[in-house]
């Protein structure tokens, strides 16, 4: 019997992370900790809210007193922290935001865990879920692994390498029993459309310009989210204290290749004439400090725990595409933030 407090548990990934484990853990006590940001909305989650197992909590980790006061009244066995502030445009805007959430409440969660956890660190978990972007930019044919040295551009990347540092310092400090993954970028259903592979299905549906940063040039590692939930199943359950694990789907697309991809599955599926939707193409200034490209070596993952991604790109991208085009109430709502007005009149803080 397991009491686990994932946070963030709203969001595009979290989401996905507590469908799984409130399904395939009946025992588990899932305790959803989310502030329900703009991108974080319990629509997500509508088919399992009711299930016994699962409960929701609104809270900002931030919020060092509302942390405290929690950990000690639900005195869970485990965290799986994804909570954060996640888009690399926003953080060059506003990057305090990103040292607030992703940094400083990371830290408040370690501190409230080694707080209740004291005499007993080896049998608890915290693991932190984070990002290839903390390794910075690769060249033509390299890869990151678990010994590449940290090198963050971005504000977002910046706070989130600083905060696996600290994860590590707890337990390199303290001996918490803390874990680590590093994970390429992610697609799939219930992905706000601020982010690329949303935002270009979005956009090509509605007729409307699809923007490229730059020459569109740039590599990103593409795994469909539910192969993520599951990695972090598998990590959270057999990883040993201490470790860091890569995640990747071994899936580079240019940008623009990836772009054009989409709108020829979208050309088919709206009845378009071919090559219609990529007239919306527009190649736009470049984003400040824009890494070239990510790649990951999953090997670490696959020797020692055995997990390996489960669809093909072209399989995944069909059912995302087939999902934001049945799911448009969702997109309408994400998008005039009908949802985040919603569900936020439904909790306050505890
Ligand atoms: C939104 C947008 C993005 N882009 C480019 C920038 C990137 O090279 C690529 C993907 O952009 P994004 O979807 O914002 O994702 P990216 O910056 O790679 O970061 C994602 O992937 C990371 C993992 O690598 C996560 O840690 C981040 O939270 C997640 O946002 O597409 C465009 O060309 N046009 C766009 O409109």
């Amino acid at each position: 019997m397991k009491k686990i407090i994932i946070t963030g548990g709203a969001g595009f990934i979290g989401s996905h992370v507590v469908r799984r484990f409130v399904k395939n853990y009946p025992d588990y006590t899932i305790i959803n900790l989310d502030k329900l940001t703009y991108a974080g909305n319990l629509a997500n989650l509508k088919d399992i809210e009711h299930s016994p197992n699962y409960r929701f909590v609104k809270g900002d980790i931030v919020d060092l007193e509302f942390i405290n006061n929690l950990f000690e009244q639900e005195q869970p066995d485990a965290v799986i922290h994804l909570a954060a502030e996640s888009h690399v445009d926003r953080s060059i805007t506003n990057p305090l935001e990103f040292v607030m959430t992703n940094v400083v409440g990371t830290v408040n969660l370690l501190n409230a865990a080694k707080n209740i956890w004291k005499g007993q660190y080896d049998k608890k978990r915290f693991y932190h879920v984070s990002t290839d972007e903390v390794y910075g930019t690769l060249g033509d044919t390299d890869m990151f692994t678990e010994q590449t040295a940290y090198d963050p551009h971005s504000p977002y990347s910046a706070s989130k390498a600083s905060s696996d540092h600290f994860v590590r310092a707890y337990y390199d400090t303290y001996g918490l029993g803390t874990v680590i993954s590093n994970c390429s970028n992610n697609y799939g259903s219930y992905h706000f459309p601020e982010k690329l592979i949303p935002l270009a299905i979005n956009n090509i549906k509605q007729g409307k310009a699809v923007p490229v940063y730059g020459k569109g040039e740039n590599v990103r590692d593409w795994l469909w989210v539910e192969d993520h939930a599951r990695a972090i199943d598998v990590i959270f359950h057999k990883a040993a204290a201490g470790s860091t694990y890569n995640i990747g789907g071994h899936n580079e697309w240019k940008n623009i290749d990836l772009i054009k991809l989409l709108c020829s599955i979208l050309d088919k599926k709206l009845g378009r004439e071919a090559g219609e939707s990529a007239k919306l193409i527009t190649y736009v200034t470049d984003r400040a400090g824009h890494d070239l490209r990510y790649a990951i070596d999953a090997a670490k993952l696959k020797n020692e725990l055995g997990w390996e991604p489960s669809i093909t790109f072209e399989e995944g991208l069909e059912k995302t595409v087939d999902w934001y085009l049945t799911n448009e109430q969702w997109l309408n709502d994400v998008t005039s933030g009908h949802y985040q007005d919603y569900y936020n009149e439904q909790y306050t803080n505890r």
